[in-house]
């Protein structure tokens, strides 16, 4: 399984995102620059979070247009892994490879702290470690997670099962419709989530909830499992 991450300038989880695949597949992922014409090989392509750009324009919408999206678009076309976690789901969004928008959190603050989610969906590679309703820790950080579809759209999602994971019921941190912390796309091999699971993996984190997102998207056994 080969996993590649690519760096946008402003990525900041991208260490964090490495650390992660490398500690649980045993090796470390292939990197790729926004300006790279081209993806190597890849089974899993992970855009981490940070501040693409400075967020200039709105969170992710420069990133989308880099000359790598062309290979990433690609790769998802041919069935590729795809994951997007926070700034990664929003420049996903901007490159209209998942439905939506993350716009402004309703608080208008910045918000980082520990959320609860709820595995909406677990007949997808990514979630298929977690028990569907299963509640989760995970760490949120940004100011622009406020999911947002049209009601056609978010119709579409919610009956096609599209919803990965929902903040637990009172928890929602940004205001994102029903709840919505992270979506598929249609054909089920694109992630994009605000939440960081990247962040939850190991004892030494104060908990390893994330940590079967990864071991599911990479095709591994789960740790610990016989
Ligand atoms: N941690 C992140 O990826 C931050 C995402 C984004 N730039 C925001 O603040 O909304």
């Amino acid at each position: 399984m080969r996993a590649t991450v690519i760096r946008f300038p402003g990525s900041n989880r991208d260490r964090d995102m490495i650390a992660a695949l490398t500690l649980i597949s045993g090796q470390a992922p292939q990197l790729a620059w926004h300006t790279d014409a081209d993806l190597p090989p890849s089974d899993l392509v992970v855009i981490p979070g940070g501040f693409s750009h400075g967020d200039y324009l709105r969170s992710g919408a420069i990133a989308a247009r880099a000359p790598i999206m062309d290979a990433v678009r690609k790769a998802a076309n041919s069935g590729a892994k795809v994951l997007g976690v926070c700034n990664g789901f929003q420049t996903l969004t901007e490159a209209g490879l998942l439905p939506g928008a993350l716009m402004r959190n309703a608080g208008l603050t910045f918000v980082c702290r520990e959320v609860i989610l709820e595995v909406v969906n677990n007949t997808n590679a990514y979630t298929q470690h977690y028990a569907k309703g299963e509640m989760i820790r995970c760490p949120v950080a940004h100011h622009d997670g406020n999911y947002f579809a049209d009601s056609e759209t978010l119709k579409r999602i919610e009956g096609e099962g599209q919803v990965a994971f929902r903040y637990a019921q009172g928890t929602n941190p940004n205001g994102s419709l029903n709840d919505i912390a992270g979506i598929f796309n249609a054909s089920g091999n694109v992630l994009g989530m605000m939440p960081h699971p990247e962040n939850l993996i190991e004892p030494a984190h104060g908990g390893d909830d994330g940590r079967r997102l990864f071991e599911g998207a990479l095709g591994l056994a789960m740790a610990g499992a016989a």
